[in-house]
């Protein structure tokens, strides 16, 4: 087993449980944390999960695995361990890949900071991967650096868009039944051929439902079913949930989940999954402006515009040079979108501090950030010159903050001046 990333002795710590604002709502959270006993602080649910991420993705078609297939130029499986990493309880993170795909692996870890990532060697199929990951977390093996856990959650690191509520739901259900499962309504009918390719019989829909992930057992359970089960089931099985039905006579909880729990297999499932993405990381603004009392008027026009657009729209009236803690917490809360207003002033210094702030917050290391510094120039005070200058001046900025992966953007606005009646 491979714990964490190069140079680590171990699963690296976790990080801070920063409640990303797609996390579950705080109070449902709360309460579901509570029914799962995962919240912190009272004896909490000791929850471990494992990633089967060794597959070849031969129904994608292109040489790269899928899991590794950039997404805005970021691999998918990066965005799997984001989502998990997001949920604050789930104390480590087992990811199976094969020997080929250990460096690459460890070096997202390091690129995208991932925390609590421990990797095991993957199996030529997917529950033997699985297998391979809940032998790490078991205590009986004798280079187990990481301790049992009492419920696994089993995901797919193909499937990007997991929760914190229905992870939550998983857990609870599971510690409760022994083993619990996402699933979904069918979207085709399933039908049986008959040997000569013909129909034989067509299942009722509404009867019948797709299982998904995630999935979550308690620990014993899955384990055994594991250590029980069959080289045919191993081989050739798909279903974690009727592993555990057979051998441990387990009837897991069947949970509804959301629309976003499917799984990426062909090329179309990325296109899919880099415009959600795009949605989710466009739906959140942040126009920062001066402190200048006429400045305030731009700003709250251009919150009225944005608002009608977009369903996050911050406005923060701190002047950069104080470097706003209302800012800092907008920069936390994982904004990617930043309008930066400089009425009064043709110089980027304002614009400047933006991008330092957010060069230091390493914000743009998990999604491209985007700033668009907006300057106002009275067409008769400021020659045609300045504003070219100004123009390579943002265009030279641009270069160099595309490096941390910043897109800035200027845009120049030439007014004239009210002119003074007599
Ligand atoms: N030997 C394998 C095969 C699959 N998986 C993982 O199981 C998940 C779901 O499997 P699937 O979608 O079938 O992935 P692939 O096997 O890569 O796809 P394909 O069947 O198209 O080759 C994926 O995260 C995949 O990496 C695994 O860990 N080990
Ligand atoms: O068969 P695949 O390897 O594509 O998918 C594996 C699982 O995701 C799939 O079987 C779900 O239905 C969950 O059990």
């Amino acid at each position: 087993m491979e714990p964490g990333p190069p140079g680590s002795s171990g699963p690296v710590e976790p990080g801070p449980c920063l409640s990303g604002q797609r996390g579950a709502d705080h109070a449902a959270s709360a309460s579901l944390q509570s029914a799962a006993g995962t919240e912190p602080g009272r004896h909490s649910l000791a929850v471990a999960a494992v990633l089967p991420a060794g597959g070849c993705g031969e129904r994608m078609g292109v040489p790269t695995p899928k899991q590794f297939c950039s997404i805005l130029e970021r691999p998918l499986i990066s965005y799997t361990l984001q989502a998990l990493e997001r949920v604050c309880w789930i104390k480590d993170i087992v990811v199976a890949v094969t020997g080929e795909n250990m460096e690459v692996m460890k070096s997202i870890i390091q690129k995208y900071q991932h925390k609590r990532i421990s990797l095991v060697e993957a199996g030529v199929t997917r529950h033997r991967s699985i297998f391979s990951g809940l032998k790490a977390l078991a205590e009986d093996q004798l280079n187990s650096k990481l301790s049992k856990p009492e419920v696994v959650i089993i995901h797919d690191a193909v499937r990007p868009f997991v929760e914190e509520d229905v992870l939550l739901k998983v857990v609870t259900a599971a510690k409760e039944h022994g083993a619990a499962g996402a699933i979904r309504p069918l979207v085709s009918t399933v039908i049986s051929p008959s040997a000569d390719g013909c129909l034989d019989h067509s299942l009722e829909r509404a009867r019948h439902r797709a299982s998904e992930m995630p999935q979550a057992f308690l620990f014993d359970v899955i384990y055994e079913a594991y250590q029980q089960c069959t080289d045919y089931d191993l081989e050739f099985g798909t279903e974690c949930l009727q592993l555990a039905l057979k051998y441990c006579r387990t009837k897991a909880k069947l949970v509804e989940g959301s629309p976003d729990l499917w799984k990426v297999t062909y090329k179309r499932d990325l296109y899919a999954a880099e415009s959600i993405i795009k949605e989710i990381i466009s739906q959140e603004i942040c126009v920062v402006m001066d402190s200048k009392e006429d400045n305030k008027h731009v700003g709250h026009l251009l919150e009225e515009v944005l608002k009608s657009e977009l369903n996050h729209v911050k406005v923060t009236s701190e002047a950069l040079c104080h470097a706003g803690r209302h800012l800092q917490q907008i920069i936390l809360d994982q904004c990617y979108n930043f309008v930066c207003v400089n009425v009064m002033t043709s110089d980027f210094q304002e614009t400047q501090k933006l991008l330092s702030m957010l060069e230091e917050s390493n914000l743009s290391i998990l999604y491209p950030v985007v700033v668009v510094s907006v300057h106002f120039l009275d067409f008769k005070l400021v020659p045609p010159s300045q504003k070219m200058e100004n123009l390579m001046q943002i265009k030279e900025f641009s270069k160099k903050v595309k490096e941390r992966n910043i897109l800035l953007y200027g845009l120049l606005i030439s007014y004239p001046q009210a002119e003074i009646q007599p």
